[in-house]
């Protein structure tokens, strides 16, 4: 929660808690942050809201500000395919569960138009009245039949552009340094480097 400001440092009551139900998401946030930003994490299954990507976040980060009741770092992810006018977009996770990596390539079969972009909003809400703050990234490839371990959501089957390989077939540390997350991170790093938050101690 923001205690204090006026131009000065914001004094956070508490570390920024990352909540998400997803482990493989908290797993790239805490490779691409490593020290740079004091972090706890939060396993909750928050709702999965509708409407546009950066609306969906700011809900999200508002619903879990409330949770924590303390400063927090949420984010949604969207796959968006450019014949398909941006969908299935922050509704890529259903599509996925019931089409999978085929179906996915199959809602495709009709276009010539394979390209995509993986698309990262975090919002950052500093507590559960704030106002939150957005940071986009985003990263263009196309959708291709699936190559390559099956450990992460759509993985498989997105290229990004300027690779041969697929997220799914690219070392962790490659996929960490052009991913739509590293890439919306870069900024969340870059506010925190700005805003110089300070955490107030316990009395
Ligand atoms: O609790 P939250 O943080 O919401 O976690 P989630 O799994 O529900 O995640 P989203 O609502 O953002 O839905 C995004 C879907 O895309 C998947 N996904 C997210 N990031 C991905 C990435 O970098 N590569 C592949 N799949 C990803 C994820 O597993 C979901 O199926
Ligand atoms: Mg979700």
């Amino acid at each position: 929660m923001a205690v204090a400001g006026g131009g000065r440092a914001l004094a956070l009551a508490q570390p920024v808690t990352f909540v998400t139900g997803n482990a493989k998401k908290l797993e790239e946030v805490r490779a691409i942050l490593g020290n740079s930003i004091p972090f706890r994490s939060l396993k909750l299954d928050l709702p999965e809201l509708q409407g546009e990507p950066e609306e969906i976040s700011r809900e999200k980060a508002r619903l879990a500000a409330k949770e924590v009741n303390g400063p927090v770092l949420v984010e949604d992810t969207c796959l968006c395919f450019n014949a398909l006018k941006g969908l299935p977009g922050p509704y890529i996770k259903w599509f996925l569960e019931k089409l999978g990596h085929q179906g996915l390539n199959n809602l495709l079969m009709a276009y010539e138009d394979k390209s995509a972009y993986a698309l990262c909003v975090f919002s950052l809400a500093l507590g559960p009245n704030a106002d939150p703050i957005t940071f986009l990234g985003k990263t263009p490839g196309k959708i291709v039949l699936p190559r390559g371990p099956n450990d992460f959501g759509w993985d498989p089957i997105f290229q990004p552009d300027g690779y041969d390989q697929t997220y799914a077939e690219m070392a962790k540390e490659e996929k960490n340094t052009i991913s739509h997350r590293y890439r919306a991170l870069a900024q969340v790093k870059s506010h925190f480097a700005e805003a110089k938050y300070t955490f107030q101690s316990e009395p």
